[in-house]
């Protein structure tokens, strides 16, 4: 059967903004106060989805939440209209306003954790939404990315729904974002790579000294017994903890992997040669030929690497087996990355083609093109399962771009989180785009 690696990428929310939310993330806490442009931000956004899917590459699209979060406010003790709860929280807690109105759930790798079906024990695509529990503002996505997960994935003869896990530390769980799979083919079972950034359990462990260490190697080994995988197809790792210190908050941000090959930067993992000794023999087991490419640190700089996002990158395989690399812009402000870049794309090797794609918006909250989309590998009778509805095409393009246009505000500052009509204007948006996704009543407002 064919099998393909479709992206289904977050569509950026109306309320989109720049709140310094995210310790750890350099990109996140020196850009707060930043005046953001929601429209823009989404058409960046869109504009990547519609160039992949015009080079024949399985591109959908992921719904963004509803914020502010009335209901989070409203959990903390604000109380009235929702005006009131946005009034006084914006005169009370203005930090508290503005980490539940991120819209951070447009980070769709950090969504959840998703496993083919030729990996799992049932033979079905696995799902467990991420707990996000590392940071406020992002845990309180995954009830929403649940049900509409489940609005998109609806078939259980194919797909099969996780909740987050317990939502304690100890359980930290970012997702997709750390997390890669090795195979020949998307279709056939390959070698699942989870990378932690600490043991919450075994203090044996290192773990970094100044930032957070978000994803623990516990919750790595819970996601991977609920979606009864084999051991001999799976390979924990550790993040080297110094890299998490200069930045790197996950493990995207330093690796990036596709069917048989891992790029990745020279300080990416603990004992590295073990790990990479580790997925070139289970790789091998199932008939596969691990390759990986390393950048030298005397190449590209950790420090580089996590401001130009060289490693955030999309590897795409072509029909002809070669891959596209794709980029932010901000690789090719960087003049030893985008040699670097030049290098490899010439150099004979798997990776022959560099996309640069302008995504400043998302860029300037720590998010490149690899953090905008959800890796989903299915095959031809899973990708006619999924709700076409979320599929890009031209008129679906055309449609959000129209949507987006009629919705969205060019500028939105933190003042303006306070506005009450801020929270009706994204109402009256998502209950549209619900419609034209077909996802059914997934939002609070619509419950
Ligand atoms: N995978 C990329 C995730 C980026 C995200 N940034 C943020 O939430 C920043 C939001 C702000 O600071 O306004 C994060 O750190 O989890």
């Amino acid at each position: 059967m064919i099998a393909y690696e479709a992206n289904f990428d977050g569509l950026v929310g109306p309320t989109h903004n720049y709140a310094g939310l995210s310790y750890g993330n350099v990109a996140s806490t020196s850009n707060e106060r930043l005046v953001s442009n929601p429209k823009l931000a989404a058409r960046q956004g869109l504009a990547k989805m519609k160039a992949l899917h015009d080079l024949g590459f399985k591109q959908g699209v992921l719904a963004p939440h509803e914020r502010p979060d009335v209901a989070a406010l409203r959990r903390v003790g604000f109380s009235g209209s929702d005006a009131e709860v946005l009034r006084q929280a914006g005169e009370q807690a203005p930090a508290l306003l503005a980490a539940c109105s991120s819209a951070s759930a447009m980070w769709t790798a950090n969504a959840a954790t998703v496993s083919p079906s030729a990996d799992t024990a049932d033979r079905r695509v696995h799902f467990t939404a991420a707990n996000l529990n590392n940071k406020f503002h992002r845990s309180i996505e995954h009830p929403t990315t649940s049900r509409i997960l489940a609005a998109m994935f609806a078939d259980e003869r194919h797909f099969a729904h996780h909740q987050a896990l317990p939502a304690q530390m100890h359980f930290g769980d970012e997702g997709a974002a750390n997390h890669t799979r090795f195979c020949r083919d998307y279709g056939e079972a390959g070698v699942e790579f989870f990378v932690f950034g600490q043991a919450a359990f075994d203090p044996r462990y290192p773990r970094p000294t100044r930032f957070p260490a978000r994803q623990t190697l516990e919750a790595s080994q819970a996601v991977a017994r609920l979606h009864g995988l084999d051991p001999a197809g799976v390979v924990f790792a550790q993040q080297a903890p110094e890299t998490i210190d200069q930045g790197v908050f996950h493990n995207d941000v330093i690796a990036v992997g596709n069917r048989e090959v891992l790029f990745h930067h020279q300080r990416a993992f603990l004992d590295q040669e073990r790990v990479l000794a580790e997925l070139g023999d289970k790789l091998a087991r199932l008939g596969g030929r691990f390759q990986a490419i390393e950048v030298p640190e005397a190449e590209v700089t950790v420090e580089e690497a996590v401001r130009s996002y060289l490693f955030n990158s999309q590897l795409l395989s072509r029909a002809d087996g070669r891959m596209i690399i794709v980029v932010p812009e901000e690789c090719k402000a960087n003049e030893r990355v985008w040699r670097y870049l030049q290098r490899l794309s010439q150099s004979g090797g798997p990776i022959d083609q560099v996309l640069v794609f302008d995504l400043k918006q998302s860029m300037q909250n720590g998010g490149g093109p690899a953090c905008l989309r959800l890796r989903v590998a299915l095959n031809d009778a899973e990708l006619a399962a999924v709700n076409p509805r979320v599929l890009m095409s031209d008129e679906l393009f055309a449609t959000l771009n129209d949507w987006v246009d009629r919705h969205y505000r060019d500028r939105l500052s933190a003042a303006d989180l306070a506005d009450p009509l801020l929270v009706e204007e994204c109402r009256v948006a998502l209950d549209e785009l619900t419609r034209i996704l077909g996802l059914g009543s997934v939002y609070p407002f619509q419950l």
